[in-house]
């Protein structure tokens, strides 16, 4: 799976992987002759005395070690800027496949551990890169030349790398099979980690009114833990590796040493050929070395791969249509027909047999208890969830058959919880409509009842917005969502129990407004308050997912799941 992954999105960048591979080969042919050209110098020019041989072969040592330091740099370079390519482009893919995901498949895998897999993961693959194109190349020819080189110095000293070389390969991939293990144990526990903390982040306020502190703490503190332990392993193994490497090539060095001393003494070898030996065998380490490091980020890198595949592999479940329709300039008539829709996994469908038309120019009030399934309703409409029975018309087009840009742009919805992005004001509402001017952002402020409170605001449509909104109350925030819909003037509006954190008098002037504003485009509206209901041209009433009454308001106050809302609130119905 990583090698297949590494394959394809690779292969964009195969001009500079093949200069990063040139360079290394340039830097490891000037590396492997050093040695041999210092034998030289030795045995050559200061055992015999020779100054010549001596400036001779230096002159050619600095030559050479300066191609290997340019080469060096150079491949670096390419296997950096191939790296950091891949990464980006791995994570746009990542992130266009999340944004293409259904509420439920995000749910599945977890919108924390989607945070992971677009962040952590990519960087896990990232980094495996670099070391591939920095290292991996160059060790194993760098072993290769070294090995052979050593051998062409002296054969009887060779020994002693070839007995040195399977020893190492044993422990490498007994640590590496042990790590992927122990990183596949890792990962899930740092998806609970990230999960956790931004469950406690965004719910501070919540933990502090419920004086839940310490259970939080404990909470953190055990999957904390967790990830030290898990982590620990993995480090211990890291740990053991190195040492037994380094210890191996130093014993050998001895070994060589001890040997090629014995040999210089009777003759039989020249103490350049020594000193050569020993440079060749610490290259040997160097590229075992190197070697390991690469294979220590295989079993992280190789868990990430198996993550990031799982979300590119899978299949946005909303699929868009083979022959999309567009829905061209017509007005915009909704209607569901027979509609049923059962949540994953629940026993009981959230929606049956639901009929329900609006024309452009009417405004169909939607109402019914909590969990009657109202929100889920609208979810249709825009294709955020899949019909399971029945069919969503918009003009009189199946929305499964309807291009995705043209149906966002012809049905708009006001979410029941307002939601806004970093950023400003102004930059929220053009969310809606980047081309707004800003004479059309004060109009929809002000439609929205919003124009007041964002003139007060230090910067007015400047003002900063933070994170969700946060630095707004919930009535400001949903007037700025039900702004930012309006600039995007869409035929059908949507609007999810959007106007329930306004007081009553902000809320009759909205609604004013917005009669205005969206006379003749079709409105669906969620609402509890029996003032906003009237207002409607119909109502829907839905009770456990069905339609139990159609009407009007005063034709409804018969049907007895309507009277339960409705007396719910006799001041309001009184007043509305
Ligand atoms: N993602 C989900 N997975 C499973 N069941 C869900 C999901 N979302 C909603 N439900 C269930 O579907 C039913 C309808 O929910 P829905 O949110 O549409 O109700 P609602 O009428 O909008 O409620 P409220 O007035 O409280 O907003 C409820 O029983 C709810 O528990």
């Amino acid at each position: 799976m990583l090698i297949e992954l590494l394959r394809t999105r690779l292969r964009p960048y195969r001009r500079p992987m093949a200069l990063a591979a040139l360079l290394q080969a340039v830097e490891v042919v000037g590396v492997l002759l050093l040695p041999t050209l210092n034998a030289a110098v030795i045995n050559h020019g200061v055992v015999t005395g020779d100054r010549g041989d001596v400036l001779r072969f230096g002159a050619l040592m600095v030559l050479v070690a300066l191609v290997v330091v340019a080469a060096g740099i150079g491949s670096v370079y390419f296997a950096a800027r191939t790296a950091l390519a891949f990464g980006r482009d791995l994570r746009s893919a990542v992130f266009r496949r999340v944004l293409d995901l259904s509420a439920r498949q995000v749910g599945r895998i977890g919108s924390s551990s989607l945070e992971v897999r677009t962040v952590n993961d990519v960087a896990h693959l990232e980094a495996l890169v670099l070391a591939v194109f920095t290292a991996l190349a160059a060790a194993p020819l760098t072993c290769l030349g070294s090995l052979v080189l050593a051998l062409n110095q002296s054969v009887s000293l060779s020994a002693v790398p070839a007995a040195l070389l399977p020893v190492i390969a044993v422990v490498v991939v007994l640590v590496v099979v042990r790590m992927t293990a122990g990183y596949r144990r890792l990962q899930p526990r740092l998806d609970r980690l990230n999960r956790t903390l931004g469950e406690q982040i965004t719910g501070i306020r919540v933990v502090r009114a419920f004086v839940r502190g310490e259970y939080e703490r404990a909470r953190f503190r055990r999957t904390n833990e967790e990830v030290l332990r898990h982590s620990l392993t993995v480090g211990r193994l890291l740990a053991t590796m190195f040492p037994t490497v380094t210890l191996t090539a130093n014993l050998a060095t001895v070994a060589v040493v001890w040997l090629g001393a014995v040999r210089v003494d009777g003759g039989a070898v020249r103490i350049g050929t020594v000193t050569a030996f020993v440079e060749y065998l610490v290259l040997i380490v160097w590229s075992v070395a190197m070697t390991t490091f690469v294979f220590v980020t295989v079993p992280r890198a190789s868990v990430s791969a198996r993550r990031i595949r799982e979300v590119l592999d899978t299949e946005p479940e909303l699929a868009a249509p083979r022959d999309p329709v567009h829905p061209g300039t017509a007005p915009g008539s909704l209607e569901l027909r027979g509609v049923g829709f059962r949540y994953q996994g629940a026993e009981e469908p959230a929606l049956r047999d639901v009929d329900l038309a609006a024309r452009p120019g009417e405004t169909v009030a939607i109402t019914g208890s909590t969990g009657s399934g109202k929100t889920t309703l609208l979810n249709l409409v825009l294709r955020l969830s899949e019909v399971s029975t029945g069919a969503v018309l918009v003009n009189g087009v199946d929305v499964r058959r309807l291009d995705g840009g043209a149906l966002t742009a012809t049905v708009g919805l006001v979410p029941q919880r307002a939601h806004l992005l970093t950023g400003t004001v102004a930059g929220n509402l053009r969310f809606g409509d980047p081309d707004a001017t800003t004479a059309q952002l004060w109009r929809a402020l002000e439609v929205a009842q919003a124009r007041e409170f964002v003139e007060r605001m230090p910067g007015g449509l400047d003002a900063p917005i933070s994170h969700g909104g946060g630095n707004l109350s919930g009535g400001q925030r949903q007037r700025l969502t039900i702004a930012r819909t309006l600039l995007r003037r869409p035929r059908i509006y949507l609007f999810d129990d959007c106007f329930s954190a306004l007081d009553q008098a902000t809320e009759a002037a909205l609604l004013a407004e917005l009669a205005v504003e969206t006379a003749g485009a079709t409105v669906l509206m969620v609402a509890q308050r029996t003032s906003t209901i009237r207002r409607a041209d119909r109502v829907v009433v839905l009770d456990e997912g069905r339609v139990a009454g159609t009407g009007r308001h005063e034709d409804l106050l018969g049907n007895p799941v309507y009277r339960e809302i409705a007396h719910a609130q006799p001041a309001r119905m009184e007043a509305g």
